[in-house]
């Protein structure tokens, strides 16, 4: 129970923060999701449902749907006509998944996902070559705890959105995707790349020291079966996109400039399944997952705060980011 009340909690931020889209309005509610006490009124005012395995929160929080809205991090194109959503991500310079990211993702589904014309939605990136670099290690570095439990509750949080969406979701793989990138993309219901041997997709993360969570695992076993989300994950593989297409880690590959031709022709398809079927069908596929995950929510929470505040693991960490960015250098 506190596990899904957690995850309410978020959510209703995040559907009261889109009526807030500006940084002071963000902040001032992030201080407020802190205040367990106000938190606690706004919770008895807000009616909770869980619908095929999606959590959804009450329509008086939800704001008005505002269309082609822009804020810094994310580009969403809503077509009313076809009712198809772009959300193209732009957080240079790798749409690396920090805090405010999140937050602001987590809100741009929120929106619509309240809008009942807006049947899928295909998330893309702007940024040349990388679709997203993953988890923000700035985010999991040297912080306090209770600023890593805020931004391991976003994650959470934007696994769950995406994965329980009614709506269909695409990915449109336009450059690398490791780690927390891969697992964004494993949340949607079709995955299509770009063609192109300098890209990956994969988990890396004990390649430097550390662990993904369990949900990880087990939606990414769903997708590829256990051996190869065993070799992946216990190895830290990234994939070139042919590899990922021959273990199931993506569904299709085309040429780097038809990527989100390919997608919004794909989307065409999906839609054309009457969406009460596809709906319902979607959640008896997943819902057993995201009752799990609900079920170890907090349990997964304490384990990350201890994990990534070890003394060990912030070494790790702090020689990770070293190599990235002597990369450069
Ligand atoms: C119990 C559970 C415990 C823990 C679970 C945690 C699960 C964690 C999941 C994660 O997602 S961790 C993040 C893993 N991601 C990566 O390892 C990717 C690292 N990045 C790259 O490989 C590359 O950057 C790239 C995505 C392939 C793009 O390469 P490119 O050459 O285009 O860029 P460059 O490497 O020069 O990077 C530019 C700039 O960005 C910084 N950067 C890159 N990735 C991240 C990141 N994930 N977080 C923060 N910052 C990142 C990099 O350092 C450069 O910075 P600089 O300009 O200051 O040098």
């Amino acid at each position: 129970m506190d596990a899904y009340k957690s995850s309410v909690d978020f959510a209703e931020a995040t559907a009261f923060l889109s009526h807030a889209c500006y940084e002071q309005d963000k902040m001032a509610l992030r201080a407020t999701l802190k205040n367990k006490s106000i938190l606690s009124g706004l919770l008895s005012r807000l009616s909770s449902c869980s619908s095929h395995g999606r959590v959804c929160v009450s329509p008086v929080l939800v704001a008005q749907r505002r269309n082609n809205s822009t804020s810094p991090k994310l580009k969403v194109d809503f077509n009313q006509s076809t009712g198809v959503a772009v959300m193209h991500m732009q957080n240079p310079p790798v749409n690396s998944l920090s805090l405010g990211f999140l937050t602001e993702f987590c809100i741009a589904v929120e929106k619509l996902e309240m809008d009942k014309s807006c049947r899928g939605l295909i998330l893309t990136s702007s940024q040349p070559k990388v679709f997203s670099a993953g988890l923000d290690i700035m985010d999991m570095y040297g912080k306090k705890l209770e600023q890593y439990e805020e931004f391991w509750r976003a994650v959470q949080e934007m696994w769950l959105k995406l994965y329980s969406s009614n709506m269909v979701t695409i990915a449109a793989i336009n450059g690398s995707s490791p780690a927390g990138g891969c697992l964004m993309s494993l949340s949607c219901d079709y995955r299509i790349m770009a063609d192109n041997p300098r890209y990956s997709i994969g988990f890396n993360e004990t390649q430097f020291g550390i662990v993904v969570p369990v949900w990880c695992k087990e939606a990414m076993t769903t997708i590829v079966g256990h051996r190869n989300t065993e070799l992946t994950l216990e190895l830290g593989l990234l994939y070139n996109p042919s590899d990922a297409l021959k273990i199931g880690l993506v569904d299709q590959l085309v040429p780097e400039d038809q990527v989100l031709a390919t997608a919004t022709k794909t989307m065409t398809k999906w839609l054309a399944i009457p969406d009460h079927a596809r709906r319902i069908t979607k959640s008896m596929m997943r819902k057993p997952t995201i009752d799990k995950i609900m079920s170890i929510r907090e349990a997964d929470m304490q384990q990350y705060i201890s994990f990534i505040s070890k003394d060990s693991t912030q070494k790790m960490l702090g020689t990770y980011l070293e190599m990235l960015k002597k990369k450069r250098g």
